[in-house]
């Protein structure tokens, strides 16, 4: 065969081996380097940006984030940047922030496209994360009209953008797509038990549409998928008024203000640090496995554990910390309990999450402690 004809399992084995291993320590010093960048509106960027690799234009790919500048895709962007790779976020600022990535503005590998995945985008890219949608109940509730729309043409748009480029996409479905669910702990064949009529159907029933269209594209069109069933996920940028519990108790506990706990607290969840979420991101788009996978970690806690953990992080930055419990009416449809079985994920990808609660608790709360110095 001619070396200068790449067959695309050549490309993505290149595209795997140049992921390599980016240290906690250097996503961590990232974090703090941005902080440090004294702003001035928006006008001003970074004059250093972190030192990215170099690859040869063979290796280097076209990789594009949708909802990049969010919680999430933020961090994912990141480790593609540090990776050497060319990185488009797109990203309609509905949930997402400038603040999470202008410390890659203006650096030659980067671009930002303020738009809306709604309306069909035309561009040319080799891979696709797509991750843009409200995910915290409290957001995706506000307006489920466009959850909807997002959920479903946005990711028609985005599918059929992998179609006509031929490039593999990653689509973040969700943990959600169980529902409440019957089945515990939950594995990728469970169906689910879902409410199509519900508070939460603007999301539970649009991630389900976005999986079904993934896999309609995937048998008529050949387009090659990977989908995410990802799991309650906290950490650093996550926003303040983002509504989840995670940050809704760090928050209240560091102001000294009761932890709103809904109905008794013993609904359970299982809580990934982003970090390992992220890893689990890449190497499922690494990977061979079409399937969904869970990612997810599968220690599980209740409201009222998780309470009591975030209060004792809090009290190593404030010993003074003497926030109490309020218990308020439970929420509409609030599933019961949810913990992800990640077999798959562990056979399929080699992965599983390295972050304790614990620790990426310490994180968490230190990147709110320094919020909240800033804007006090
Ligand atoms: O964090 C996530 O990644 C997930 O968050 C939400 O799912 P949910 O599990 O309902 O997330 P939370 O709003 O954080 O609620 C978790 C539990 O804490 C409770 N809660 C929440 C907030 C609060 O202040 N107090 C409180 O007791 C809720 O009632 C619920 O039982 C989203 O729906 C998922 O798509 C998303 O993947």
């Amino acid at each position: 065969m001619n070396g200068r004809i790449e067959t695309k399992e050549r490309l993505t084995r290149r595209y795997s081996s140049s992921r390599g291993d980016i240290s906690n320590d250097l996503l961590e010093e990232l974090g703090r380097s941005w902080k440090s960048i004294k702003i001035d509106g928006y006008g001003s960027v970074p004059k250093h940006f972190q030192h990215v690799r170099k690859l040869n234009p063979i290796e280097k790919k076209s990789i594009l984030v949708s909802g990049g500048a969010g919680f999430v895709g933020s961090h994912l962007v990141d480790r593609l940047m540090l990776m050497g790779h060319n990185v488009i976020v797109v990203d309609n600022f509905l949930t997402g922030s400038k603040d999470n990535i202008l410390h890659w503005m203006d650096h030659p590998n980067f671009e930002l496209l303020r738009h809306d995945i709604v309306e069909p985008l035309q561009i040319e890219v080799d891979y696709i994360y797509h991750l843009a949608c409200p995910a915290s109940p409290v957001h995706y509730q506000t307006n489920p009209i466009k959850t909807l729309k997002t959920a479903f043409i946005g990711t028609l748009n985005m599918l059929g953008l992998a179609k006509r480029t031929k490039s593999r996409i990653l689509i973040a479905s969700t943990s959600e797509v169980y529902g409440d669910p019957e089945v515990h702990p939950q594995k990728e064949d469970y169906n689910g038990s879902v409410s199509c009529t519900g508070p939460r159907a603007c999301y539970d029933e649009g991630k389900r549409a976005a999986e079904a269209l993934a896999y309609s594209f995937q048998s008529q069109n050949d387009v090659d998928i990977r989908v995410a069933r990802i799991f309650n996920t906290y950490g650093p940028r996550m926003k303040w008024n983002d509504g989840r519990v995670v940050s809704n108790f760090i928050l209240q506990a560091l102001r000294d203000e009761p932890m709103t706990v809904y109905g008794d607290g013993s609904a359970t969840r299982s809580f990934q640090f982003v970090y390992d979420l992220v890893e689990g991101l890449m190497r499922l788009m690494d990977s061979n496995c079409t399937e969904p996978v869970n990612i997810g970690n599968p220690v599980e806690y209740s409201v009222l554990e998780l309470s009591s953990m975030v209060k004792d992080t809090v009290k190593e930055f404030n010993p003074s910390c003497s926030s109490v419990l309020v218990f308020k009416h439970a929420i509409e449809d609030d599933p019961r309990r949810r913990r992800p079985d990640i077999s798959r994920a562990k056979e399929q990808l080699n992965w599983s999450p390295k972050w304790s609660v614990q620790r990426g608790l310490q994180l968490t709360v230190k990147y709110f402690v320094s919020e909240l110095e800033e804007n006090s």
